[in-house]
């Protein structure tokens, strides 16, 4: 038998996210980073997969690209639905790469209706009248609005999905998804017939989620952030379980690795250094400037890892952000950062690191890469959407892993994260 439904997530954190939420309500899961190469084994033996993409601020051709290769993948291992995964804050530009992505699945699907929302109420993301909130305040209110690669500055999803794609956008909104999933079911025909092929649909709690996930049963895509996890599996018959979330004992030192510039991420790096641990500060402009920056990280390493965890940072306040960008340009400040920080991973690996927590979609994306990490065991949850891993390094050791989404965990994540593995996982 295949596999029942297939991801493709846009980032890391993303598709950690996701499977940890599909985990938490009864699937067994995979995931896999990136497509795997031609003629490599299809992991059959799981009710879902989620294939980790690098592709939300890629170009839009090569995001397609990339989605479509996951696509083949996922449809030649059985899956009977595919999930587009993108961010709780809808992270895109006008040019992409939700719409184009969106498209193109529909197109090799040969599907003219789909739905999308980013709503996962657990972490304070509603969707009201197609206007997305991220906790009390709108979407363009909140620290989105300052993000460094996908300023989200227009709250109203039906418009910003509308200036992505040649499909006319709809809505289902708050009172329909109240009245259940036939009148979803509905209310989809509806808009099929008034020519729309995308619907964003409302959710501001955990019910609507449930009665969205039951009216898309049969669609061939469904597109969302990982909250519509939550309603999903049931259609198939499964019912929520924690028998999926165990790992191996945990061994070896401690480590944190920030280049997330959100503001969640923002307050636990500041929470860290009021705690008086140990952390490095990764100066973008020192870099450009050609100083060794990683080596001076991991010579850093190595006087301080035996008192871990060590934390690793380029976050700054948005300002901060701001003065790098206008020097180096946003894009080569965030590549320049990223593969600083992707060799100190590297590093901290070779001096004995077996626990490492990663903060921000597009620094996992280039750290686990550099680690050669090709799948990830999803073990208990840390806080809503974020789960310890347990990931096989190319030398045959485990290293625990957890990809924090930006936006996500307390403000004390990086220390209480490591004291969950001790509690949950030893
Ligand atoms: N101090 C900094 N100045 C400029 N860009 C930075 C800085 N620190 C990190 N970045 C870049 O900003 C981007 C942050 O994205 P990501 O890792 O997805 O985290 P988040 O979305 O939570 O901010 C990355 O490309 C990262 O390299
Ligand atoms: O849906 C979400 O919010 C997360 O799963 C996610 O994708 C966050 O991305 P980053 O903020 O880039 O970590």
């Amino acid at each position: 038998m295949g596999i029942r439904l297939g991801c493709i997530a846009d980032d890391f954190t993303g598709a950690t996210d996701l499977a940890n939420n599909l985990v938490r309500a009864g699937m067994r899961v995979v995931q896999l980073i990136d497509v795997p190469p031609d003629g490599a084994q299809r992991p059959v033996d799981a009710d879902a997969v989620v294939i980790a993409l690098k592709s939300r601020t890629a170009p839009a051709a090569e995001a397609v690209e990339a989605s479509l290769r996951a696509l083949a993948w996922l449809r030649s291992a059985g899956a009977e639905q595919i999930y587009f995964k993108y961010c709780s804050t809808f992270d895109s530009t006008p040019a992409g790469n939700i719409g184009p992505v969106t498209e193109a699945l529909m197109d090799a699907l040969g599907t003219d209706f789909t739905i999308a929302t980013p709503a996962f109420p657990d972490n304070g993301r509603t969707v009201f009248k197609g206007h997305l909130f991220v906790g009390d305040v709108l979407l363009s209110a909140s620290g989105m609005r300052h993000h460094p690669l996908t300023p989200m500055t227009d709250p109203n999803l039906v418009s910003v999905l509308g200036a992505q794609t040649t499909r006319a956008v709809g809505l289902i909104d708050h009172t329909v998804v109240g009245r259940g999933a036939d009148a979803v079911r509905a209310r989809i025909d509806d808009l099929r017939g008034q020519g729309a092929g995308i619907a964003i649909a409302d959710a501001v709690s955990n019910e609507d989620l449930v009665r969205l996930g039951a009216a898309v049963q049969g669609l061939p895509l469904v597109t969302a952030g990982s909250g519509l996890a939550i309603g999903l599996p049931a259609n198939w018959g499964f019912t929520p379980s924690d028998a999926a979330a165990r790992l191996p004992p945990p061994g070896g030192h401690r480590a944190v690795i920030s280049g997330s510039v959100s503001t969640a991420t923002n307050r636990q790096v500041l929470e860290f250094l009021r705690a008086g641990r140990p952390a490095f500060s990764v100066d973008p402009l020192r870099i450009a400037a050609g100083e060794d920056v990683s080596g001076q990280a991991l010579a850093f390493a190595e006087s301080h890892l035996a008192d871990g965890p060590v934390l690793f940072y380029s976050t700054e306040a948005p300002e901060a952000v701001r003065t790098v960008q206008s020097k180096l340009g946003a894009v080569e400040a965030g590549e320049l950062v990223e593969r600083t920080l992707a060799r100190v991973a590297r590093g901290l690996v070779e001096r004995g690191v077996r626990q490492l927590v990663v903060a921000g979609g597009e620094t996992s994306g280039a750290v686990v890469r550099a680690l050669g990490v090709t799948g990830l065991r999803i073990g208990p949850q840390i806080d809503p959407g974020v789960p310890w891993c347990a990931a096989p390094l190319p030398g045959g050791d485990t290293l625990h892993i957890t990809l924090k989404s930006g936006n996500f965990g307390g403000p004390a994540f990086f220390t209480d994260s490591f004291a969950l593995l001790d509690r949950e996982v030893s």
